[in-house]
């Protein structure tokens, strides 16, 4: 089976289109005011536009109301709401049962007994994304760039559908896979030059390490 790959934290026309070129599975767009990769609904509407069916839209929310998940739903009209932040397994239902999309819910983890709660959410997200937990300091609850440890993954289900986050970048993408085996693979800081500005010459370099690994030679 392929591994997805979503590039997220995109909020320009050029990196979008970049991140399609190269095959991108999913893409991201982050509405969360205090992100660097902020964007409001208007720009989002523009760019899942322009995606037109190319890869799956996905928007990144944290602790939506009610109201936010309408304007989400109604105006911009994404694939999948993914949620980042403190909802629970009855708020998962609800968001998707208020929105009719997919949702992909985000769990940190940073120790072992943090999957506990894998098993609660997986019967009613869509997909599960398994991120860092947050860095002491951080106002964000992921787009830190700071990865956890891996073979934490292990003992997981191998038939739990979910999603890599943390710290990924083009180095190593390939000691990732092999270690968590995810179903899908989800990247924003490893193709940034800086906090919010992505960099169509990292998205191109991880595309290309991707490329290494399905060909079998992993530098
Ligand atoms: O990227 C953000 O600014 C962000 C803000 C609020 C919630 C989630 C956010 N990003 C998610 O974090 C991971 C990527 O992390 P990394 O930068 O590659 O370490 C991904 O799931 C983003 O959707």
């Amino acid at each position: 089976m392929q591994t997805d790959v979503k590039i997220c934290g995109l909020s320009t026309p050029e990196t979008l289109e970049a991140a399609l070129a190269r095959g991108a599975s999913h893409v991201g767009f982050v509405h969360f005011e205090k992100s660097p990769r902020h964007l409001d609904i208007a720009p989002m509407v523009d760019l899942v536009r322009l995606v037109n069916g190319r890869a799956e839209t996905v928007i990144v929310t944290v602790d939506p109301d009610d109201d936010l998940l309408a304007r989400f739903a109604g105006e911009v009209r994404p694939d999948w709401l993914q949620v980042h932040g403190r909802e629970t397994p009855e708020r998962v239902a609800e968001v998707k049962s208020r929105t009719g999309l997919k949702v992909m819910k985000a769990l940190p983890v940073a120790e072992s007994a943090d999957l506990d709660v894998v098993a609660r959410y997986r019967t009613v997200a869509d997909r599960i994304l398994l991120d860092s937990r947050r860095p002491k300091g951080s106002n964000l609850p992921g787009g830190n760039g700071v990865s956890f440890d891996w073979t934490l993954l292990r003992t997981l289900d191998p038939d739990l559908d979910y999603m890599l986050s943390g710290g990924i970048d083009a180095e190593n993408v390939a000691e990732a896979m092999r270690i968590a085996r995810p179903c899908g693979i989800d990247i924003s800081s490893g193709v940034e030059s800086a906090p919010g500005i992505k960099d169509v010459g990292r998205i191109n370099a991880f595309f290309d390490a991707l490329g290494r690994i399905a060909a079998g030679t992993p530098a």
